[in-house]
């Protein structure tokens, strides 16, 4: 059994793309959305996101037996609250936030009286908003649910159901291994490209129309990553501290064992490490749940996919 009646909070790139999905891949389910802003209402309005698009969250969730947030990570608990009193007692509730432990609490202490079981679609784009959504956004891609150690686990599987339904592949983790694996994987390349990308505009001695003119392969790549939106990455650092900082300080110390490689001419540590990661990027490809993965830097959708390290 699948749900019947799925409300979406939020009708970004992963609240129209699940409306678009739920359409394309589940058309017996009638779908609500809201969100907080009256222009991407409208939006997703005009682009049919959702089948109804509401004036106010308890509104959109007043029939639901689904309801997931997709709005920042920083303003799930605001949101949840302000579904509190009119969300169905059965209705389960979810998300797709990119960090779990702190949205799993906030979720919780919004809605105690709701089974409340967090996931996180590892798929995405640079692109956020009402236009950005598209239905095979999460096709073949992973979608990580991370459910409380105690949890009805009829609803479980209806939620994982529904996420295999839209065409993702589920694997189930405590919020906390989530937080750790998604640091690593995705957060702190975001926080990388940010920084170089800060960097090379800020250089006195390379003018900016040089690095724009210049931006060969890597840098290039990097610029698509730090155009994702500053709003949800704000939050995904701020929500995500600890494993964060601890990625980071593990990334700092292989770092600064690089620099050394550098200063002192030793080839052999540099070639090692170069060699070493080049064989994981093969392997990934290799194993890779879609060839497309291996083109970091195209734009289409299709090809756009997070689980890239
Ligand atoms: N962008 C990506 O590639 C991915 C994002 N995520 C997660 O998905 C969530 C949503 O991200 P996107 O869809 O990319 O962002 P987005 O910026 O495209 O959409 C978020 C929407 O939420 C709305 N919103 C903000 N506060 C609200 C509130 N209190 N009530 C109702 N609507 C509100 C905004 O107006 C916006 O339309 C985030 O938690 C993010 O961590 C997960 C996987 C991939
Ligand atoms: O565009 C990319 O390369 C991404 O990495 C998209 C993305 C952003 C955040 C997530 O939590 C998951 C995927």
């Amino acid at each position: 059994m699948t749900f019947a009646r799925i409300a979406i909070i939020g009708l970004g790139l992963q609240g129209g793309s699940i409306g678009l999905a739920v359409r394309e891949y589940l058309p017996e389910a009638r779908t609500t959305g809201y969100d907080l802003s009256p222009q991407h209402r409208a939006l997703a309005a005009a682009r049919g996101l959702v089948d109804t698009v509401c004036e106010t969250a308890a509104d959109a969730v007043r029939e639901a037996d689904l309801v997931i947030f997709c709005v920042p990570p920083g303003a799930m608990g605001m949101a949840a609250e302000q579904v509190r009193e009119a969300l169905p007692a059965g209705a389960l509730v979810s998300d797709v936030g990119s960090s779990k432990e702190a949205i799993a609490k906030a979720l919780g202490e919004a809605l105690p009286d709701h089974t409340v079981i967090p996931a996180h679609p590892v798929a995405g784009t640079e692109n956020s908003g009402p236009d950005a959504g598209f239905a095979h956004l999460f096709r073949n891609r992973w979608c990580i649910v991370t459910p409380p150690a105690k949890v009805d686990m009829v609803m479980l599987s209806q939620l994982v159901g529904f996420w295999e339904a839209l065409g993702a592949n589920v694997e189930i983790m405590t919020p906390g291994h989530h937080d750790l694996v998604l640091a690593v994987t995705s957060h702190l390349p975001h926080l990388i490209a940010y920084t170089i990308v800060g960097t090379a505009s800020d250089l006195e001695d390379v003018t900016q129309g040089e690095v724009i003119k210049y931006s060969a392969g890597g840098f290039r790549d990097f610029t698509r990553i730090a155009a994702s939106d500053p709003t949800m990455w704000r939050d995904v650092f701020l929500s995500n501290k600890e494993a964060v900082l601890t990625m980071l300080q593990r990334f700092t110390e292989d770092l600064t064992a690089l620099q050394r490689a550098i200063r002192v001419g030793d080839g052999d540590k540099l070639f090692d490490q170069f060699a070493r990661t080049r064989a994981i990027r093969r392997s990934i490809i290799e194993e890779g749940q879609d060839d497309a993965r291996a083109d970091f830097g195209r734009g289409d959708h299709e090809g756009v996919s997070a689980g890239k390290l």
